[in-house]
């Protein structure tokens, strides 16, 4: 029997030689309500990093240096999934990133893509590799900062950009995001761009995208919404036929990779869980995200976390457990795909302390613990969002192009939400998440 252990054991650990049927592929998979990779069960503590791509651009927009550095420094903290903008749209909206990797489309309404932004994206995946990390890339925006469907809207009805910077008007903004579920030539051009990212192949290390097991998933958007809660119901039905026919489009492509939408979850679907269920029930999609905001969800202050820390929690670890039971409902597996807090007093300043931040990120990681331990569909969480060594220099705290790059987007004051390399606290929690997630059996 020694023997046989043995020589078990050898064989197994000989690639390519592992029992009948197990996948050594390095591909992530779904087995029910777990992630399996090469024959384990797969659970992370990850970062978003919308601006990942931009930093592997050639430099004068980005910064390869310090995307290896950062890599280098989240990879030795076990933080190695990583959630990364592949697509933006050049746009007119004011808090809008600049360059964008899609210009203004062709005159048969194809994209024009600046290749040196692609380049980015390939260096981005080529550096991942290299470490063994894995990247969840979203193919779209609900949101304005990186143009977006509501870029889409305009490009397609000739109207100017809806810009909720300009307006104040987010209910307005919201309906006009989500006309672009239903207007032909943007769904044309959005496959376009889609057909383009997935089959694209990495000029650095010459691997074709969908057979790359770097890329984890291919989400439909970020934060895609059917509309504002007040008006957006009528919107739903085309909001849940394009999740199906984009997710089960994006699989014909990547067969090898995931599906998600990138969703928020109840928030994000008119606040209704069972408009949540409905719109993710098709197999098309193979794993649920949901977001968790309680700041900008007014259950915590924006500008004294400290104030109503309690019982924003309390709301928090609430909607952290009702999604957990959707998924186990649904039997897939899901992902806590952005999570954030303000810092003490509501400063962007790095330098500022991150008490109730700390309090919070504990929270939900224990949380989070707890339900994986217990079995359920929980299989993983992205922080919103490491900022590395970024760091804005300008009075109003606000990006401008040529700026460096931090975890929160053009839209918002560089330092709101962004985990710093100085954050030291807030990144061993991370840290010490993500090897306790990844011991569990
Ligand atoms: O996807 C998102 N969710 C919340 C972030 C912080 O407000 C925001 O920057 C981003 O648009």
């Amino acid at each position: 029997a020694v023997w046989r252990a043995l020589l078990l054991g050898v064989l197994l650990a000989l690639p390519g030689l592992a029992p009948a049927g197990e996948d050594r592929s390095g591909f992530v998979r779904v087995e029910g309500t777990r992630f399996m990779l090469d024959g384990k069960p797969y659970r992370f503590a990850g970062a978003n990093f919308w601006y990942g791509a931009y930093l592997g651009t050639a430099d004068g927009i980005g910064d390869r240096e310090r995307l290896r550095a950062e890599l280098d420094q989240l990879k030795a903290a076990g933080i190695d999934n990583l959630r990364v903008l592949a697509m933006s749209e050049a746009s007119g909206f004011k808090r809008g990133v600049d360059p964008a990797i899609m210009t203004v489309p062709g005159p048969l309404h194809e994209g024009v893509f600046d290749e040196a932004l692609l380049q980015g994206l390939d260096v981005l995946l080529d550096e991942m590799a290299r470490r063994d990390m894995k990247a969840v890339l979203y193919l779209n925006n609900f949101w304005q900062w990186s143009g977006g469907m509501s870029q889409y809207v305009s490009w397609f009805t000739g109207e100017p950009v809806f810009d909720p910077d300009e307006t104040g008007d987010w209910n307005g903004f919201m309906q006009n995001s989500a006309r672009f579920y239903a207007i032909p030539e943007a769904q044309k051009l959005y496959r376009d761009v889609i057909r383009t990212v997935i089959t694209r192949r990495n000029s650095v290390n010459g691997r074709a995208y969908a057979d790359d097991p770097t890329v984890m998933s291919w989400q439909l958007a970020n934060e895609p919404r059917p509309g504002s809660d007040a008006d957006g119901h009528p919107n739903f039905p085309a909001y849940r036929q394009w999740i199906h026919d984009t997710a089960g489009y994006i699989r014909s492509l990547a067969p090898k990779q995931l599906v998600s939408t990138g969703s928020e979850g109840a928030m994000g679907s008119l606040r209704d869980d069972d408009l949540y269920i409905i719109a993710h029930a098709t197999p098309n999609v193979d794993y649920l995200t949901f977001h968790l905001w309680p700041s900008n969800w007014s259950w915590i202050d924006h500008d004294d976390p400290a104030a109503r820390l309690e019982s924003g929690l309390e709301t928090s670890l609430a909607y952290i457990d009702r999604h957990i039971d959707i998924a186990n409902k649904l039997d897939k597996p899901t992902v806590l795909s952005e999570f954030g807090l303000n810092r003490d007093g509501g400063s962007y300043d790095p330098a500022s302390t991150v008490t109730a931040r700390d309090r919070f990120y504990r929270a939900i990681f224990a949380r989070l613990l707890e339900r994986a331990r217990a079995g359920d569909a929980i299989a993983g969480s992205n922080f919103w969002a490491w900022g590395g060594r970024g760091r804005t220099t300008n009075p109003d705290f606000m990006w401008k192009t040529g700026d460096p790059f931090t975890g929160d987007p053009p839209q918002e004051p560089q330092g709101l939400f962004s985990l710093f390399d100085s954050d030291a606290s807030t990144l061993q929690l991370v840290s010490e998440h993500a090897r306790a997630m990844e011991m569990l059996d």
